[in-house]
């Protein structure tokens, strides 16, 4: 009876586990016996029904704020924020979680306004702030998304007029390096204007931010169509939207390209968000999206040009979501760089294929395309694990440097900032 009441009350669809009815001789509950608690919602008092649990065989149910939970108690026990458990001043727990009794149940449980109480069958008690328990469960943190972004074309980003922030206002001040950071979290793209044309103050650039990422290519690069490098980008020819890197297991998180000469035609670039790509074929086929979240393919690049050899291979499917609430968090594209596959057998690769097929038509649409020309003083970061890059062809002398980020770096230069990244 109690349980439709609630249901009601709260909008959810509610369920009892059949465990629930049994009684619990040894729940404890304000500190008096309760004997029937185990089958019984208790409210923080009679009149706010803001919280209210119940205790089953083997977890703590708990509704606050609208958010139905339920934790383990094991989960409970190891997430004890007491002096003994966990060291406030680093941040790190202390309680060796392997010394929990796996089959460990409070043996009292106490509610008040903002708190909840357990006592554990050794005495130990442990508090818990309800907001942090909200913030901190499973089923809310499965309602966040953890990137907040603007997906775009070339329309909604045009229309955003996303400003390019001054070099100086980002090198001297907080403000100016998070704004900077704010619209590249949201956007996955970002420039920085009236930079000195050199690979030294690009440097500067890039490590205002993070750290510099070095790979096969060098830490800071500089490059032109010389063919010193086994690579397409060293030539004149277009390139393809694509994401660098797909060959690493962890393909790098930023890059920075800065045009330091270019005296002839084209070589204008172009930028497309995957993610929006990815998220059209969500809405079409969804069953698309799925198996290019699951199919895991290699990317290979293979190297001998000069006294450069190189051999790296990066295993992963084109889209990674977080399992939890299916947010994308990186795209890897990058048909140049694609192995042979033989991690797939033959149906499922055809399935693939289609896939595959239903993807690239987005990410080739037009109006997805963004055409930038880069020209010296003007510093471009593409986030390599959302935003696709490319360029057209291009004719005479043409210099750009630039280098990878490490992502962590830059995601750390964020949140020190107060921005959710
Ligand atoms: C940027 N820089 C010129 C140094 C390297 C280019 C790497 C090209 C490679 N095909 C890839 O997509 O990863
Ligand atoms: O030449 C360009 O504009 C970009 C080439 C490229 O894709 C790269 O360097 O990663
Ligand atoms: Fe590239």
């Amino acid at each position: 009876m109690w349980g439709r009441r609630l249901a009601c009350l709260f909008k959810v669809p509610w369920q009892l586990s059949g465990n629930a009815r049994h009684r619990s001789p040894w729940l404890r509950c304000d500190r008096r016996a309760v004997p029937a608690a185990a089958a019984r919602w208790h409210h923080t008092a009679p009149e706010s029904l803001k919280c209210a649990w119940q205790l089953h065989g083997d977890h703590l149910e708990l509704r606050y704020a609208n958010t139905l939970m339920r934790f383990d108690f094991v989960w409970l026990r190891d997430h004890c924020r007491s002096a003994s458990c966990y060291n406030a001043k680093t941040n790190q727990r202390s309680l060796d979680t392997a010394s929990v009794d796996l089959a460990i149940k409070p043996k009292a449980v106490r509610v008040d306004e903002t708190t909840l109480f357990l006592t554990w069958p050794d005495g130990h008690v442990t508090r818990y702030g309800l907001e942090w328990l909200v913030k901190n469960s499973y089923e809310g943190q499965k309602q966040q998304v953890m990137h907040p972004r603007i997906l775009w074309n070339a329309e909604i980003y045009r229309q955003a007029q996303v400003p390019s922030v001054d070099c100086r206002s980002f090198l001297e001040t907080d403000e100016g390096l998070k704004e900077f950071l704010r619209n590249f979290l949201l956007y996955g793209i970002a420039f920085v204007e009236n930079v000195t044309p050199t690979k030294e103050d690009t440097e500067i650039l890039a490590e205002r931010i993070s750290l510099i990422r070095e790979t096969i290519y060098g830490r800071m690069w500089y490059f032109t169509s010389d063919f010193s490098r086994g690579d397409t980008a060293y030539t004149k020819l277009a390139l393809d939207r694509h994401t660098d890197t797909t060959y690493f297991q962890e393909p790098c998180g930023i890059q920075v390209f800065h045009c330091l000469k270019h005296e002839g035609t084209g070589g204008r670039t172009l930028l497309v968000d995957g993610f929006y790509a990815a998220e059209q074929v969500l809405q079409q086929a969804p069953d698309q999206f799925e198996l290019l979240s699951k199919v895991p393919l290699k990317h290979e690049y293979v190297e001998n040009v000069g006294d450069c050899h190189n051999h790296m291979i990066g295993v992963g499917p084109v889209l990674n979501v977080y399992p939890w609430n299916n947010e994308l968090y990186l795209i890897r594209y990058n048909n140049y760089d694609r192995a042979v596959i033989n991690t797939v057998p033959y149906d499922v690769v055809h399935r693939w294929y289609a896939a595959h097929r239903t993807l690239t038509a987005e990410l080739r649409r037009p109006e997805n395309e963004l055409w930038v020309k880069l020209k010296p003083g003007k510093a471009l970061f593409v986030d390599n694990w959302r935003v696709l890059h490319g360029r057209e062809a291009f004719t005479g002398y043409r210099q750009l440097c630039g280098c990878y980020l490490t992502r962590d770096d830059v995601l750390n230069t964020a949140r020190l900032l107060g921005l959710q990244a």
